[in-house]
């Protein structure tokens, strides 16, 4: 089913407010553990992740290991014009909450694209081949287009593979790996 960028947004949204939360734990522990056995996250001295919203993945183990691994962690914070930057979060940041309701840090040192290694990269669903749908506003594309380090997205199985598709765009950015919870056994 071909639907528009909004419309499939919504409908997988819907779907994914349904998940039961020990369905989503188990499916998040099997992300993390898939994550932490990547070559991008060994690789990886200095990893952008969000600050996650309830429907999303929980991104805070994964800041917890990076941390444990003495690596940098960057957030995003927003500005005008669908822009965005990455901040370091470490235990003198402050954050904020912001219009559309996402924790973001105040002040905090910047790093540029090139110098971070990989970007956990959100998202609502994603296409066996790598493209991804994301809440809406583009500023992943934005900023993924002049980033060249590693990509990588972890994906319940309800975001993955779905009967839902939609048009793919000339500024979608295919991400580099996505990784897809295994279901209990
Ligand atoms: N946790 C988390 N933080 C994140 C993201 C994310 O996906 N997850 N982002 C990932 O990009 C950026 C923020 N994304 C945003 C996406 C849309 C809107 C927004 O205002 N949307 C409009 C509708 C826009 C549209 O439909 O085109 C709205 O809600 O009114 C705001 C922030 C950076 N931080
Ligand atoms: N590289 C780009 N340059 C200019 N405009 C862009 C770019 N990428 C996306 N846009 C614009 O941003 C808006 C939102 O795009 P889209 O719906 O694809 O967002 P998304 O990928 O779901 O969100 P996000 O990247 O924030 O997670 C669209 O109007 C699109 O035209």
């Amino acid at each position: 089913m071909l639907l528009t960028k909004k419309e499939a947004r919504q409908k997988i949204i819907e779907s994914l407010i349904k998940v039961k939360p020990a369905e989503k734990q188990q499916a998040e522990n099997s992300l993390y553990c898939q994550l932490f056995q990547t070559r991008m996250w060994h690789d990886a001295a200095v990893v952008a992740v969000t600050v996650s919203q309830a429907i999303e993945i929980n991104t805070e183990p994964i800041i917890k290991q990076a941390h444990r691994e003495n690596k940098v962690v960057c957030i995003p914070r927003t500005l005008p014009s669908w822009q965005m930057e990455f901040v370091e979060l470490n235990a003198q940041t402050t954050l904020k909450k912001t219009d559309h309701q996402l924790l973001e840090p105040v002040g905090g040192n910047v790093f540029s694209a090139d110098e971070i290694n990989l970007i956990v990269v959100p998202g609502v669903s994603y296409t066996t081949d790598g493209y991804r749908l994301g809440f809406g506003g583009g500023y992943y594309d934005r900023y993924l287009a002049s980033y060249a380090g590693d990509t990588i997205s972890l994906a319940l199985p309800e975001q993955q593979n779905t009967e839902i598709n939609w048009p793919i765009k000339q500024y979608d950015i295919k991400i580099k790996q996505i990784l897809v919870a295994t279901e209990e056994d």
